[in-house]
């Protein structure tokens, strides 16, 4: 039977995406919407102390497209805190104006097909435990998916020897270490956790290095063959300054 690959697991991570009922926010009065942007302000401005403290990171982003209007992106240490701030939100006024368009529960993970070097467990070392608890990069564009590898037929990620899928996966970095600097991804495993068994999120400054590196990796066997995905969304930041010009009419 071939051998599951080793998963180191980080922060909790939750895609939450919210389309705006614009009908309704413009019904609301100037002063019920000042008083929605104020609150969801201060909600930003307390995920920031969590992200400065080191407990958490969150990033906040328009979506293009008809999909959703707006995803937060959120890491804590556990479900619970996830679960939390998603309530609190849900309270809030602004959210009185949002509908849920998608969310997606995953957990920041790392896998251990390549062996330690020096003999050291991966996990402890303190590169590993700072990608397993990333701060976000809050660069320009985001680009979010869920995805599967494939069980059908002879293509089957999941009856591969473990050399095999490390090969693949070996090859598949090759091709993302060309984006070094231009693309950061953070790739979340979501099985027992959501519908799909990795979250793939990645940031770029530049919109067109995320379609190219997406390309790319299509022809990598790994995708080609074994690669199922999910729906795409991208977006530009929203920074807590460009909160009331977004939410502006
Ligand atoms: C910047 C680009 C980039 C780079 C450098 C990169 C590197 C790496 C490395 C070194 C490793 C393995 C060790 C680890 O770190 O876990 C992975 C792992 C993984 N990846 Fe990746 N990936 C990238 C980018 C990248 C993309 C764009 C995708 C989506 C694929 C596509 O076709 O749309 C992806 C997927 C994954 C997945 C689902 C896994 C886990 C698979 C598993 O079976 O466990 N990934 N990935």
């Amino acid at each position: 039977m071939p051998e599951a690959v080793e998963t180191m697991d980080g922060w909790y991570c939750l895609h939450d995406l919210r389309t705006i009922d614009w009908t309704s926010w413009k019904l609301a009065t100037s002063d019920e919407r000042q008083a929605a942007i104020h609150e969801f302000q201060q909600l930003l401005e307390k995920w920031e102390q969590v992200e400065q403290n080191r407990n958490g990171s969150h990033a906040l982003y328009t979506i293009v497209g008809q999909k959703a209007d707006f995803l937060l992106m959120l890491l804590r240490p556990t479900l619970e805190e996830l679960n939390q701030i998603e309530t609190e939100f849900n309270k809030s006024k602004l959210a009185e104006f949002t509908k849920p368009a998608y969310s997606y529960v995953s957990v920041v993970e790392l896998s251990k097909y390549r062996p330690s070097k020096d003999g050291e467990d991966p996990e402890q070392k303190p590169e590993t435990q700072a990608r397993l608890k990333p701060t976000l990069p809050k660069w320009q564009y985001i680009c979010f998916y869920p995805m599967d590898k494939r069980r059908q037929g002879d293509d089957n990620w999941y009856m591969l020897p473990f050399e095999d899928r490390g090969k693949l996966m070996y090859e598949h970095s090759k091709t993302g270490r060309k984006y070094a600097g231009k693309i950061r991804q953070i790739i979340t495993g979501s099985m027992g956790l959501d519908d799909w068994e990795w979250g793939v999120t990645l940031f770029a400054h530049d919109s067109l290095e995320i379609k190219k590196l997406v390309y790319e990796m299509r022809f990598d066997e790994v995708s080609a063959r074994y690669g199922e995905f999910g729906a795409f969304y991208v977006g530009s930041i929203l920074t807590p300054e460009q909160v009331p010009s977004f939410l502006q009419i």
